[in-house]
């Protein structure tokens, strides 16, 4: 009999199923994989609770080298584990075995090991000063946990980017509840079974399912006893989530929505920046918020990168995960391929150059059910156009010529967003200037999505709210207290 695996909640180191189940989808072929189970008001007060426990009890008490510990157990766990946890992003996603086994589950694990690292050894501030009266006196600062932290995660990295907010704030000795997002329920859920196994605490990391208005995720970030909120999606739900935290004035760290522009100058190393744009614009099926939806490439290149782009895209080998070498897997769901392919309907009625794809691929038996889009490339364009204007989170990009560096930043810095930006010249003057005129978060130089875990990463303007990574996870996970004494 085919059972349909069930993806249930994880509260309070038990597994809890509830009466009130949602169907998932494989991305591939549009066939029902599994049942999640919705957690209610009632599961979601249950997990405050248990996680407040949590913090009176043994994890509370727990000294910053015992609980980088398990952390470091919880990553050898999840490498241990690494195949069920592949198979499990792959069955969610359909996105390409070569990226999840390179970059998603290696990452899933690794958030945990550097910030069990970076609590151990990040020193906190003291002072000596001389006091009026001509005495002394010194002062201290002294961190201690957020409390219990509301994690919400999209569905474009699931594992990753749930863990590099899992990590930081586990090491950090609060409590976390992970909301994952609706369409990618099967690796949060078996973190849970590493949880226990390694030993972490009851109620430390829990595990609700369900959506966001009236559902899990709306009860998370308005239980008063969820102490701040941690969350990776689009702007708008991002401002639906601050108003929530308003009440009770809680803390909000944003990793949202971007509209990323790719610059590459005449000077470039051409391959190179090829290559780059190509991944930047592809990869993950351009569904990765760093990723590159707007493309200017200095004019006296223009022609040549165009068409050496195309060939790129072209190239690209469409289909389901398990097949060797596939580089472009399908998008999450029905929903998200008809909004990418409005986009792509829109650009044609804009005016654009379709330089290449612009529709659906032919896809044989079962995947011809799924969610799989031509990777796509226009030109022709006014910057005004909504391709130019909006995220799409599909694989498309525009290009448009430059001249001039001043020209440059201005079209890179006219959007809302504030993500990231990729700059592609061998010219060190041009690179620097780049990386300062342009309002980022993030800028790669000859390089993208090239991640040292220390560095702080975030997004300006409406791409976010606060920097994680590094120390800077600190900022967001520990209240910082100063004690001073009279000598
Ligand atoms: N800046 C980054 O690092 C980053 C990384 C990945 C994805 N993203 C962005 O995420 C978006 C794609 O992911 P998505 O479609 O899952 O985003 P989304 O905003 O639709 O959903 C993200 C999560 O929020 C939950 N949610 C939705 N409404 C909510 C509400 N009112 N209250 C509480 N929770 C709510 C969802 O259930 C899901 O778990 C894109 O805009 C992308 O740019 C940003
Ligand atoms: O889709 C967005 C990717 C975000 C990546 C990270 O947060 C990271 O690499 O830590």
């Amino acid at each position: 009999m085919n059972t349909m695996k069930q993806f249930l909640n994880f509260i309070n180191g038990e597994f809890v199923a509830t009466g009130k189940t949602f169907e998932k989808r494989a991305p591939v072929n549009n066939q029902v994989i599994g049942q999640v189970h919705e957690a209610g008001q009632a599961e979601v007060d249950a997990a405050v609770a248990a996680g407040r426990a949590a913090l009176k009890g043994e994890w509370g008490k727990m000294s910053v080298v015992r609980r980088a510990e398990l952390l470091h157990a919880v990553a050898d766990e999840i490498n241990r584990r690494f195949d069920e946890f592949l198979e499990a992003e792959l069955a969610d996603t359909g996105k390409p075995r070569s990226l999840a086994s390179h970059i998603d589950i290696p990452r899933g694990a690794a958030n945990f090991k550097i910030f069990a690292d970076i609590v151990k050894n990040v020193p906190t501030e003291s002072f000596q000063m001389t006091t009026p009266d001509g005495g002394t006196a010194i002062s201290y600062a002294a961190r201690s946990p957020l409390g219990v932290v509301g994690v919400i995660c999209p569905w474009n990295l699931p594992l990753l980017l749930m863990t590099w907010k899992v990590g930081p704030a586990l090491a950090c000795g609060n409590v976390v509840i992970v909301k994952p997002s609706e369409e990618t329920p099967a690796t949060a859920t078996l973190l849970g079974e590493v949880m226990n196994t390694v030993g972490i605490p009851k109620g430390v990391y829990q595990v609700v399912h369900g959506f966001g208005p009236n559902s899990a995720g709306e009860f998370l970030t308005k239980n008063p006893g969820v102490n701040g909120i941690t969350f990776t999606g689009e702007t708008r739900t991002g401002e639906a989530i601050m108003a929530a935290a308003a009440k009770g004035v809680r803390p909000v760290s944003f990793e949202l929505g971007g509209k990323n522009a790719g610059v590459v100058f005449a000077d470039a190393d051409f391959e190179k920046a090829v290559a780059g744009i190509t991944r930047s614009a592809f990869e993950n099926c351009g569904q990765v918020c760093l990723g590159t939806e707007r493309v200017y490439v200095q004019r006296p290149i223009f022609d040549k990168f165009v068409a050496a782009l195309k060939a790129k895209a072209e190239a690209l080998k469409v289909g389901p995960s398990h097949e060797p070498g596939v580089g472009l897997g399908p998008l999450i769901s029905a929903e998200h391929k008809a909004k990418v392919l409005s986009y792509y309907a829109k650009a044609q009625a804009e005016g654009a150059t379709v330089v290449t794809g612009g529709g659906v691929p032919e896809m044989p038996g079962e995947f011809a059910n799924g969610h799989f889009v031509q990777p796509t490339i226009w030109t022709g364009l006014p910057e005004t156009a909504s391709v130019i204007r909006e995220e799409i989170f599909g694989p498309c990009c525009h290009i448009a010529p430059f001249d001039t560096e001043e020209e440059a930043v201005a079209l890179a810095n006219a959007t809302d967003y504030g993500l990231a930006t990729t700059v592609w010249t061998q010219d060190l003057g041009t690179a620097h200037r780049m990386a300062s005129a342009i309002d980022v978060g993030l800028v790669w130089i000859n390089s993208w999505f090239l991640r040292d875990l220390r560095t702080a990463f975030g997004g300006a303007k409406a791409s976010g709210i606060g920097r994680e990574g590094g120390v800077h996870s600190l900022e967001f996970y520990t209240e910082l207290k100063n004690v001073m004494i009279k000598l």
